[in-house]
């Protein structure tokens, strides 16, 4: 719809409020209702928004390394701009008109810690390329039979899982809960995500959901309002959904893998398909996976980008740990699946669910593009077997303080995303780090209070 379209529809239908919302550093979604007056007004100037929402960690807490924003420029009002075609109705609101929005300018002087301007500037450039993008993401979640209160009161011991046992793929266990399946899937289609499969994977309460494949930024906004989507759907159950990468040692942590392949513009064409390769994998495919191997280790906090991050990625629980790739093999970083023309694609395994999709997105694309733009040769043959073992081209980065580190001073990383989001993103990483190393986990009180 453009914007008299907009207009005639707010009036034809008497709507009182919309809502809005932006992805903040980490993914998360922060907005407003308005009065549609005010949503009228801002469609041409933008709508001010105190730039503190890029300058509070996932818990409000201030950064104080940040150049951005802070108490040394007082925290002023930044422009932020509604994506009139990302309009959806909340099925489960009332069905009320629902926007997502950017920090993207149209003179190109994005605010550089905007993640949906950023994966904004990779897609221009994929287009510039002459490639059309075919992504999706795919989440698994735990679900608790909780609310936020009762959460707080059992400071998260003793915490009820929506079924018990380990049962992947169970048909019984989401018929025992098949109002709060069956919602899931219909609401979320109705608020144009549509999901291709949702099934429950191995672990206590655990689900996992493909969104249905986009073009890149579309594929991007899915993800993005599909963990809001379904929080909110699960807390009309009395169910809480938890999006953390590992919540517990003890079981498998939660992907968000990315499925990607490149298309003709007239999308007719799987670019990424060669039948007459070993692998089915065109030059192109190759060129792609070799630049995202290359820049994995420059990049690897857009993927994991939290403390928690990089406890799921531990050997045995079909997370990656090296830098590999195979041909339908869930022990690398990359796997490729290649059953036929149209599904050939990559798909990369090191996302958790706790990441910020436009990161993770821009990420996997912007280095993908750059193998292509570079020529990059696949020099690394693919692993066969068990990927935990095999070293030969490196292991990711161990932890958030590495991989930020890694980041910062990566002049590849500078290249790809520009210095101003490159240094604010690190910062907040290793702010993160930071808040982190203080703290006296219940792991170092069982291991040493009485005996060191
Ligand atoms: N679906 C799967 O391949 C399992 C993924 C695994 N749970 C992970 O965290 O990566």
């Amino acid at each position: 719809m453009n914007e008299e379209q907009i207009k005639a529809y707010i009036e034809q239908n008497n709507i009182q409020k919309i809502k809005f919302a932006f992805a903040d550093i980490d993914g998360v979604l922060r907005g407003k209702v308005i009065h549609p007056k005010k949503f009228i007004d801002g469609l041409q100037s933008g709508y001010g928004f105190c730039d503190v929402v890029f300058g509070w960690d996932s818990n409000d807490a201030c950064y104080d390394n940040v150049q951005l924003t802070g108490w040394q420029s007082g925290y002023p009002d930044k422009l932020c701009r509604i994506d009139l075609s990302t309009l959806r109705n909340i099925p489960w609101q009332d069905d009320i008109p629902f926007f997502l929005a950017d920090f993207s300018n149209p003179d190109g002087n994005d605010l550089p810690a905007c993640p949906r301007s950023l994966l904004k500037k990779i897609k221009a450039e994929c287009d510039a390329m002459g490639y059309h993008t075919e992504f999706a993401q795919e989440f698994e979640w735990f679900n608790f039979k909780e609310t936020p209160q009762t959460l707080a009161d059992k400071k998260f011991t003793n915490i009820e899982p929506l079924t018990p046992g380990m049962f992947g793929y169970s048909i019984l266990r989401t018929s025992q809960n098949s109002d709060f399946y069956f919602d899931l899937f219909n609401l979320l289609t109705k608020f144009n995500i549509p999901i291709e499969g949702l099934h429950t994977e191995t672990g206590p309460g655990v689900y996992e959901a493909a969104i249905l494949h986009d073009e890149v930024l579309a594929a991007a906004d899915k993800a993005t309002l599909f963990k809001t989507a379904v929080k909110e759907i699960a807390y009309k159950h009395g169910i809480i959904a938890s999006f953390m990468a590992k919540w517990t040692e003890t079981l498998p942590g939660c992907s968000g893998h990315i499925h990607q392949s490149l298309w003709t513009k007239d999308q007719s064409k799987n670019l990424f398909y060669d039948a007459n390769d070993v692998y089915k994998m065109s030059d192109l495919h190759k060129h792609y996976l070799a630049g995202q191997l290359y820049c994995m280790p420059h990049l690897l906090p857009m993927y994991a980008p939290t403390i928690n991050s990089y406890k799921r990625l531990v050997e045995g629980a079909w997370a990656p740990t090296t830098i590999t790739w195979g041909v339908e093999n869930r022990t690398t970083a990359i796997r490729i699946i290649n059953t036929n023309e149209n599904y050939t694609r990559l798909e990369t395994r090191i996302p958790g669910s706790d990441t910020n999709p436009y990161l993770a997105m821009a990420a996997a694309l912007a280095s993908g593009l750059y193998g292509i733009k570079n020529k990059l040769e696949l020099n690394i043959e693919p692993t066969i077997g068990n990927g935990y073992q095999d070293k030969r081209n490196g292991v990711l980065w161990p932890n958030l303080h590495a991989a930020a580190t890694a980041m910062q001073n990566s002049d590849i990383a500078k290249e790809l995303f520009g210095e101003g989001f490159v240094d604010h993103f690190t910062q907040t990483r290793l702010w993160e780090y930071r808040q982190f190393a203080k703290s006296v986990t219940d792991w170092e009180l069982k291991r040493y209070f009485e005996i060191i």
